[in-house]
């Protein structure tokens, strides 16, 4: 397995780019290490598959370079970058046995005999298709062809990374979920270096130690769960992780200080000086529902099992807070109280508070 380096990337699918919004890809510089368990996370038309497409070697970037393990890849072609792939639908052959398939990976590779049973007995055991090995492939589920895909992604373990694209696309919604820990567990068994691409926050957020967010071609954040979901670094993970996503509020600054909807609000710390258009960003499970706080009066009240989403009004603007507890109903007042080290002032989308030091 190898350390990944995307060193001043940028990729244009125009011959002559000349402003940024040619280019699908803005410039990246990323570390990968050795065995991790990445994902890219953005809405349709980010950048993902063009950044994938990159590191496997069917694009060549327009700037920069792309190392494994210190040694420069990028002018090599596909085949020579040693990497596995699992794609959206599944990659195998029906006329074999998943025996058959999963050795297939192997055995191209002239790996004898003796080490292919053992790696796809190990395998299977792992995936738990010990008792399908015997089956021919066209008999199989369409979640189990995908487990057997994602065998065949896993079975060498020589590769330098292995890659997700959408691998969860043609499965049940009930089976997902189940498919989505068994990565995880697989990825902490096998510990090899994997990069999973999704536009799916759970997917994303379930099987990544450190996600990178996208959008527009640009990389926003990268951050584990706990971080994208604690303290968005743009307003726009803010509000695509999360649900419902973050409230991104009007602002006013004056004096240092933040106002919304005429009313003097506590942030987490002091607010970086700048011109720009200012926002306040707080997640709805940070607001508190009471007798203090921001005058408001409750819109709407959905009940999503766990909790309750609280819809209220302040002034002119809606925002949303979350709550396990009891609820005033639609119509009535209320006031709310925003978490001080939860509220961030964020100025043109990007953080804009330094969180004063505990
Ligand atoms: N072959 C191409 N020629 C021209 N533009 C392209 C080409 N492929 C992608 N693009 C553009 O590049 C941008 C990034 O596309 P890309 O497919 O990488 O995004 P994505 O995040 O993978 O989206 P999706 O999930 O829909 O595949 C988009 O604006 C897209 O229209």
């Amino acid at each position: 397995m190898a350390k990944i380096t995307l060193s001043k990337l940028r990729h244009s699918y125009y011959p002559d780019p000349s402003s940024p919004e040619d280019y699908a890809l803005k410039e990246i510089d990323l570390d990968w290490s050795d065995g991790g368990a990445y994902a890219l996370l953005g809405p349709s038309g980010c950048g993902k598959s063009t950044l994938l497409n990159i590191i496997s070697g069917l694009l060549t970037p327009s700037e920069g370079r792309i190392l494994f393990d210190g040694e420069d890849v990028t002018g090599l072609p596909p085949n020579q970058r040693n990497i596995a792939q699992v794609f959206q639908f599944p990659v195998i052959y029906d006329t074999m046995s998943v025996f058959d398939n999963l050795a297939f990976p192997l055995r191209n590779r002239g790996v004898d005999e003796a080490r292919v049973k053992a790696r796809v007995t190990e395998i299977a055991e792992m995936l738990e298709v010990t008792d399908m090995l015997g089956t021919r492939a066209a008999h199989l589920s369409p979640d189990n062809k995908q487990k057997i895909s994602m065998g065949r992604g896993l079975v060498r373990d020589d590769v330098n990374v292995v890659m997700f694209d959408e691998p969860l696309t043609v499965i049940d919604p009930h089976l997902k979920w189940k498919l989505r820990s068994k990565l995880k567990e697989l990825h902490q068994k096998v510990r090899a270096t994997m990069i999973y691409v999704t536009h799916d926050q759970t997917e994303a957020l379930t099987f990544a130690d450190q996600v990178v967010v996208m959008q527009e071609g640009e990389i926003v954040q990268i951050g584990t769960p706990v971080e994208l979901f604690e303290r968005p670094a743009h307003t726009f993970v803010g509000h695509f992780i999360g649900s419902p996503g973050m409230n991104v509020l009007p602002a006013d600054i004056r004096n240092g200080a933040a106002y919304f909807e005429g009313h003097k609000l506590a942030v987490e710390g002091r607010i970086k000086l700048g011109d720009g258009l200012t926002q306040i960003g707080v997640r709805p499970e940070f607001v508190g529902l009471g007798d203090e706080g921001l005058p408001a009066r409750v819109r709407k009240v959905a009940d999503v099992g766990r909790h309750r989403v609280v819809d209220a009004v302040v002034g002119d603007t809606l925002v949303k807070a979350v709550s396990s507890g009891d609820v005033p109903g639609q119509g009535e007042d209320v006031h709310l109280a925003f978490a001080p080290e939860h509220t961030r002032v964020y100025r043109d989308g990007w953080l804009a508070t330094e969180r004063t030091s505990q």
